[in-house]
């Protein structure tokens, strides 16, 4: 029996190569038997989470050191019924949040030594253009050109190493709200002009903390569904308030819905950010979205 160790030692602002040592020094220690496999250029993971499945025995743990996009990078690669343990060392850590996850390596790992393992749901999605799976949210309009602002901004490291990586996203919400032009899209088969944000979560969390589905949990079989028209300035900094504690869907103006499919379908090229990473929907794609059920040991 031994640990298989997929980490990507510049997530979090570096804080990937802090938790490798931190872990390794704590195995090493403890005689406990490990390999590492250690990403050295981007999107190395999803090479990696292959190699391990081909070679990974039934009584192996596989444990994905990283942030939110290590995660999800390597999750797609990973065989739908292969179990697997995170330990976050992002700079959002969303999908940890979720899950309840120690944000600190050794305790979340005394926790993996106890091979717990719980069912949970990811997004599958597919279009004409697209396919996979998404750990945390896929978004569509304002919410993906927040999420690239933020990847494309110097700030998000600083943030990150602070330990402040939803401030980043709020900054630069900030500077985008007043640049993003809305758009109509159809969900479900159902019209919705001047859409401004549409997000689709497995959970409650987005942008490094934020809750924008207070009521989702991975845990259970669906999703949700939040869209925000775009409605004046004014309105929608009433409402950024209430979305700092959690009451947004209160407000009449934000749509929210929970299901365990989604059909959209947007009429105009839009950004899409599914995990963090951008993608383009060109006119009239659409985009199908459902729950997958996955095995996490935590
Ligand atoms: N050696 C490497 N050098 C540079 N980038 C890497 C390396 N290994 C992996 N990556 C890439 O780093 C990107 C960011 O990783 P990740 O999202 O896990 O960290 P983060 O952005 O700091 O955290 P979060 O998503 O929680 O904000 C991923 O797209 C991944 O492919």
């Amino acid at each position: 029996m031994k640990y298989y160790l997929l980490i990507n030692p510049t997530s979090g602002g570096n804080k990937g190569h802090k938790v490798e040592k931190t872990l390794c020094d704590f195995l090493d220690k403890n005689r406990i038997e490990y390999v590492k496999y250690i990403s050295q250029r981007p999107k190395q993971e999803k090479e990696l989470a292959r190699e391990i499945s081909k070679v990974i025995n039934k009584e192996d743990t596989l444990i994905i050191i990283g942030g939110d996009g290590t995660l999800s990078n390597a999750v797609n690669q990973l065989p739908v019924d292969l179990p697997f343990a995170y330990i976050p060392a992002g700079s959002g850590n969303d999908f940890a949040s979720s899950l309840n996850i120690s944000k600190n390596p050794i305790e979340s790992f005394k926790q993996i030594q106890k091979k717990h393992m719980e069912d949970f749901y990811i997004i599958k999605y597919d279009s004409q253009s697209l396919s996979g799976y998404a750990i945390n949210n896929i978004g569509i309009g304002l919410d993906a050109a927040i999420v690239h602002s933020t990847n494309s901004s110097s700030l998000k490291s600083i943030f990150a190493k602070l330990n402040l990586g939803g401030l980043a996203y709020l900054s630069n919400a900030i500077k985008v709200l007043f640049r993003k032009k809305p758009f109509d899209v159809k969900i479900n088969n159902n019209e919705f002009k001047n859409a401004f944000l549409l997000t689709v979560t497995t959970h409650p969390y987005f942008g490094g903390g934020f809750k924008i589905a207070p009521n989702e949990s991975s845990l259970q079989n669906s999703l949700t569904l939040v869209e925000l028209p775009r409605i004046s300035l004014v309105k929608i900094s009433k409402i950024i308030p209430q979305l700092l504690k959690g009451k947004h869907l209160d407000n009449k103006n934000v749509y929210h819905t929970t299901n365990r499919s989604f059909q959209i379908e947007t009429s105009s090229p839009q950004p899409i950010q599914i995990d963090g990473e951008m993608f383009l929907a060109t006119p009239n794609e659409t985009i199908k979205m459902e729950t997958q059920k996955r095995v996490i040991i935590k």
